[in-house]
């Protein structure tokens, strides 16, 4: 619901999919009694839908969890099972299309899922519960990892058939175990969660806009 230049972020990250040219049909994993808070994404008619509702035996099982969002907003969808699915996260709404188009080229040459991710170009250091300073990660290994992840639709009905299935896209990228391809991201896919990364993100699209 963050709102950015005056828009929900979810509503960004929905247009942000739709101009990619490379998404047929979003469902929205959260409750259709929410449509009504965006009203911006009505006109898209059938590409845009809310995942169906939990029903009373869903909630009886935690219907509330990512992971029934996730299996909710899979069934709505339908894929076929060589369809590639993206799961995507609406704090990421300015992910160029080309990260977009990236993650399902990945999937369409092979590949069970794929990840945008993008280096670390900070020092990392470990500090324990004790607050004590340890060693310095090797940064050269480590990614921030972005969204969309891409993954087969056949492979994400697998990963759901469990109990604990995955709750997010993170959690997502763990259980395909090594076989998300990483694919290279874009600092324009950075996660809006703060009133200075709303400051951020502002300053970079009307930098960009009046370029
Ligand atoms: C990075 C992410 O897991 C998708 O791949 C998701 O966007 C969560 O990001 P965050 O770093 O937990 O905000």
């Amino acid at each position: 619901m963050l709102p950015v230049r005056g828009e929900p972020l979810l509503s960004h990250a929905v247009h942000g999919l739709l101009d990619s040219g490379c998404v047929d049909r979003i469902v929205v994993a959260g409750p259709a009694r929410h449509r009504a808070s965006y009203p911006s994404l009505t006109c898209d008619g059938d590409r845009v839908v809310f995942a169906a509702e939990p029903t009373q035996a869903d909630s009886a099982k935690g219907a509330n969890s990512g992971d029934h969002a996730l299996r909710s907003a899979l069934s709505t969808a339908a894929p076929g099972p060589d369809d590639v699915v993206l799961v995507h996260d609406a704090t990421r709404a300015f992910v160029p299309a080309s990260v977009v188009s990236a993650v399902v080229d990945a999937v369409r040459d092979g590949a069970a899922g794929a990840v945008p991710v993008e280096p670390v170009a900070d020092t990392v250091k470990v500090v324990d519960t004790e607050g004590i300073v340890h060693g310095t990660r090797d940064r050269s290994l480590l990614r921030h990892a972005q969204a969309p992840v891409a993954v087969r639709a056949d492979v994400l009905a697998e990963l759901l058939t469990g109990d604990a299935g995955p709750t997010d896209a993170a959690e997502l990228i763990t259980r395909l175990d090594g076989r998300a391809r990483p694919v290279p991201g874009d600092p324009h896919g950075m996660g809006v969660h703060t009133p200075f990364d709303v400051a951020v993100i502002e300053a970079l699209l009307s930098t960009e806009n009046t370029a």
